[in-house]
């Protein structure tokens, strides 16, 4: 079967605005009725399907991740990238990532930039022209000579149950068990050397807690955005009830984290994820002795990675309830989980009056507000545990009596001194 054949059976989606709903459109070997989407996203250019190509999991996530970055830099003036993905409708991991490039140059820049790729290999290319009815028409430049005179039409599709963008979270982008987080870095361990680092530190956590008890005291986490005050109030909770307090990730892997910020979501979050399993081991052996405050846990590995990988609207998250919202089962559960929130005025306001450097990913926050919503959203639908909502806009002392009276009502623990 030829190559463009092969995609016949699958759906495309493609996102001209993240806030309007996405173009779906299938190929077939029969012509359709005209259709004013697929007019507005053909245009009278050329258009491009442009997806990396790769012998394993890391090898095409990190390909997808270069090519967005060559086609991004070469972008002629008059042409437009747009994120595309096709699937195989409702079916878990059928999901593939490409780009659209949309050609209104008067030169057919964009052509050149492709005709560069396909010489480099390593990226599959379909090209869609305008028939003499009208209709719009697919065909695979790389196939075979008989295959290229065949007809593949351009006809709409309808949207699927599931936003395609969550048929892929599980072991992609949120994994479940710490096995399946430590395989992803061990198969990237040849092109990411920091990758075996990681994985020593895991083991020899893991080996420490066979030997640790159950926990004693209470484990108390704190969530939210950057800028709601966590770090201002882990501090006071620390000094208030004598605690210890940890972060996620742990100070072990701080030096490793642009190395891996600086890698496409697969390994990324797998990062994340097992800095989740460092941190619970320190958990354990600290809250045999005292009380424990934890900067940060699994609800942001989970909440930011859901967000990323779920592009549009919040209405597109999958469904409150999912499985995607489950804790690990193999990760120790905090007593209680608070996710501060402030109002986005006030966080803006404290992220101006802070002024310092944010993650790409913490920028790109303050101008997308869909983001935004999606990552709070995502924090309130993880399950057992589930997050306590606290008001963080008062002063930092009221939040913190706040807290202190909701640790207080559930522990009767006692601040030091008193
Ligand atoms: N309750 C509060 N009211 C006003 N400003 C606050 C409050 N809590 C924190 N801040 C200020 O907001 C900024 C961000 O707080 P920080 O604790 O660093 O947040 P995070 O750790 O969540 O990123 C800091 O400048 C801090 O002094
Ligand atoms: N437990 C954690 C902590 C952070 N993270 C990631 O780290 C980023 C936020 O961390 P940060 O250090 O900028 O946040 P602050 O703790 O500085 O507010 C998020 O974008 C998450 O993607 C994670 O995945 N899991």
């Amino acid at each position: 079967m030829s190559r463009l054949a092969q995609w016949c059976s699958r759906v495309f989606m493609v996102e001209i605005n993240q806030k309007t709903e996405p173009i779906y459109f299938a190929l077939s070997s029969t012509p359709s009725a005209r259709n004013k989407e697929l007019e507005a996203l053909f245009g009278s250019g050329k258009l491009f399907s442009v997806h990396a190509l790769g012998d394993d999991r890391v090898q095409s996530a990190r390909s997808h991740a270069h090519l967005k970055s060559a086609l991004t830099e070469d972008l002629p003036p008059g042409c437009q990238l747009l994120d595309t993905a096709s699937f195989l409708p409702d079916v878990k991991n059928s999901l593939v990532r490409g780009f659209f490039l949309r050609d209104n140059s008067v030169l057919s820049s964009a052509e050149r930039v492709v005709t560069h790729l396909r010489q480099k290999g390593s990226v599959c290319v379909f090209t869609y022209t305008r028939g003499q009815n009208g209709d719009y028409l697919c065909s695979d430049e790389a196939d075979e000579p008989a295959e290229r005179e065949r007809r593949y039409y351009v006809t709409p599709a309808p949207a699927p149950l599931r936003h395609p963008s969550t048929l892929n979270i599980i072991n992609s982008d949120v994994f479940y068990q710490m096995k399946d987080a430590y395989k992803v870095l061990q198969e990237c361990s040849d092109v990411i050397p920091e990758s075996k680092a990681v994985l020593e530190l895991v083991e020899a956590q893991q080996l420490e807690l066979n030997s640790i008890h159950d926990e004693r005291f209470p484990v108390i986490v704190i969530e939210g955005l950057d800028a709601t005050g966590k770090t201002t109030l882990t501090c006071s909770l620390q000094k208030a009830l004598g605690a210890v307090l940890l972060k996620s990730p742990p100070q072990c892997l701080a030096h490793l984290r642009p190395r891996f910020d600086s890698e496409p979501p697969l390994i990324r979050r797998a990062f994340y994820a097992l800095g989740n399993y460092i941190t619970a081991a320190q958990i354990a052996r600290e809250s045999s002795h005292a009380p424990v405050i934890a900067d940060r846990y699994w609800h942001s590995t989970a909440a930011y990675a859901i967000a990323t990988a779920v592009s549009g609207r919040e209405e597109n998250l999958p469904a409150v309830g999912s499985e995607i919202y489950e804790w690990p089962h193999d990760l120790l559960r905090p007593s209680m989980v608070l996710l501060l929130s402030v109002s986005p005025e006030e966080r803006l306001r404290r992220l101006s009056h802070r002024g310092l450097d944010k993650t790409e990913e913490e920028s790109q926050l303050e101008i997308n507000h869909l983001f935004r919503r999606k990552v709070d959203e995502a924090y309130k639908r993880i399950q057992n545990p589930a997050c306590i909502v606290v008001d963080a806009n008062p002063s930092p002392d009221h939040v913190l009596q706040q807290v202190l009276g909701l640790i207080r009502n559930k522990y009767n623990l006692q601040t030091p001194g008193h």
